[in-house]
């Protein structure tokens, strides 16, 4: 990975949460949980838990399955209580410091804290703690988190917490874990997820239900934008402790992040893939042979598109699962070469075919190319791109590891330049009304829109503090991917 303090310039993987309460072997329910969540984050992942008297954390690089599924590793993992983190850095970069859960022990007794998505005043926030004494170990945004808990004037510890997240801006979804409790976070906006579950009467947070299907867990509810919940011996209580606000989900959960067998605030992600793909065949039908999906993620909506334009669907791209993401490759060469090695044209399907290429999104560019390319290769007579969202042209500060806005080929190109450059016959993308459409929203309010979707329309939902600081807080370190 990049080492530098921001992070690199890919994109696309966030993080995942798991917490359970109660429940014996804990650190290994935790672990399937991650499991289902590493689509999230493949970078790093962590355990902590709790055995009634103290605390055990584990945290390494890597993919669960490689890191947590050795009986030694859970064995250091006793206890009824547990939360865990799958990491893609999105501040601080990566190294063995910067990986979650964060755990301290204040003056309350000890507290782990794993966080998806991204504070945008934290590195302003963390030049004024530190000014006034504060120790950071890592160049992690949510490390800050435990300062302000510890720096609390409040009392009671929950209050505490509630102190330090009224500090902070942007995008929080939080398990955390304290001696005797599980708590569970999400910023007033909602823009990450957060799910409630249960097994057996362990009560369980999730960033996602089907982390709640691989242990066969009951899905209770969404943790509400803005709510916090407190689960202990004594049940589970729920405070909304910010200042009410119009939620805004991200939208870009829908079309790429999350998988497609979650339901995600009441909505099932493959649903809602395969209504974009429709949207798309209604808004930019051209006269085609085939639909071909750019797998994996394009594959929803290239269905659904399918179905709309009644043109048949065919898998003319197949996909080689046993290479990593395209966005976790340390450098572009190798990223170049990634794609290459990922997908592969299936040319009995294609030849002297008009194919309509179907993919969630055009970033760099760079998958879109070489796709178009193999498809030209296999005799395609006519290649047409369709993409399931509008175009990306600008960055995510809220968990999501984007590229510099000048590298993503929708802030530099026009439509038609970037049919050029990725060498289509056409080029198209579903416009934001048709993506919110697919939703289930008539079009996107103007004056409140319903979801974030800054990375299409540059329209932040919150404050970029770090971003606009004069002092360029974002380098607050030059050993930001230390481990
Ligand atoms: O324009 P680019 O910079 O090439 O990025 C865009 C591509 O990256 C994502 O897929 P990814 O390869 O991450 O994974 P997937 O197999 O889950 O679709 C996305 O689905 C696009 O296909
Ligand atoms: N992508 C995320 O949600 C990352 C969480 C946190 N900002 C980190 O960098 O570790
Ligand atoms: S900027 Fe885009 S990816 Fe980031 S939270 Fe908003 S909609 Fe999601
Ligand atoms: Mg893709």
């Amino acid at each position: 990975m990049d080492e530098t303090p921001f992070g690199d310039d890919t994109l696309h993987e966030e993080c995942g949460v798991f917490g359970i309460f109660h429940r014996a072997d804990a650190a290994a329910v935790v672990t399937l949980g991650l499991h289902a969540l590493q689509h999230r984050g493949q970078e790093a992942a962590g355990i902590v838990s709790h055995d009634g008297t103290q605390f055990h954390v584990e945290r390494h690089a890597g993919l669960i399955g490689d890191t947590f599924t050795k009986a030694s590793v859970l064995e250091r993992l006793p206890g009824q209580s547990a939360i865990g983190h799958t990491r893609y850095a999105t501040t601080g970069g990566g190294g063995l410091r910067n990986v979650q859960p964060f755990f301290a022990e204040l003056s309350a007794g000890g507290f782990a804290v794993a966080h998806n998505g991204n504070i945008t005043n934290a590195m302003t926030v963390q030049r004024e703690l530190q000014r006034r004494g504060s120790i950071f170990s890592s160049t992690s945004d949510t490390e800050t988190i435990l300062h302000l808990v510890a720096t609390s004037g409040a009392r009671a510890f929950v209050d505490k917490l509630i102190d330090a997240l009224s500090r902070l801006e942007g995008a929080f979804s939080l398990v955390g874990l304290s001696a005797n409790l599980l708590i569970g976070v999400r910023d007033p906006l909602g823009i990450r997820p957060l799910v409630l579950g249960e097994l057996e009467g362990s009560l369980i947070l999730a960033s996602e239900t089907c982390a709640l299907d691989i242990i066969g867990a009951d899905f209770i509810r969404d943790i509400e934008p803005g709510e916090m919940v407190v689960i202990s011996e004594s049940g589970i209580e729920s405070v909304f402790p910010f200042q009410a606000r119009r939620a805004r989900f991200c939208i870009f959960e829908y079309v790429y992040f999350a998988r497609p067998d979650s339901n995600v605030e009441g909505r099932n992600v493959y649903d809602i893939r395969k209504k974009i793909g429709m949207e798309l065949a209604r808004e930019s039908n051209v006269e085609a042979d085939l639909i071909v999906p750019v797998p994996d993620s394009g594959v929803p909506a290239a269905i659904g598109y399918s179905q709309e334009a009644e043109v048949p669907f065919e898998l003319g791209i197949i996909r080689n699962h046993y290479v990593g993401r395209t966005f976790i490759q340390p450098s572009d060469s190798i990223r170049h070469m990634g794609v290459k090695l990922k997908h592969n044209a299936n040319a009995a399907m294609l030849k002297g075919k008009r194919v309509v290429l179907v993919d969630d999104s055009i970033v760099r560019g760079t998958t879109s190319q070489k796709i178009v390319q193999m498809v030209r290769d296999a005799g395609a007579s006519e290649v047409h791109m369709r993409i399931a969202s509008p175009p990306t042209s600008a960055s995510c500060f809220y968990g999501v590891d984007t590229p510099e806005k000048a590298k993503l080929l929708a802030s530099r190109m026009t439509i038609q330049e970037m049919a050029d450059f990725i060498q289509v016959d056409s080029l198209a993308f579903l416009s934001i009304d048709g993506l919110y459409r697919a939703c289930g929203e008539p079009e996107r309010s103007k004056i409140s829109p319903q979801f974030c979707d800054a990375c299409f329309t540059g329209d932040y939902p919150t404050s970029l503090t770090d971003q606009d600081g004069a002092d360029n807080v974002r380098q607050l370190s030059l050993l930001g991917g230390a481990g």
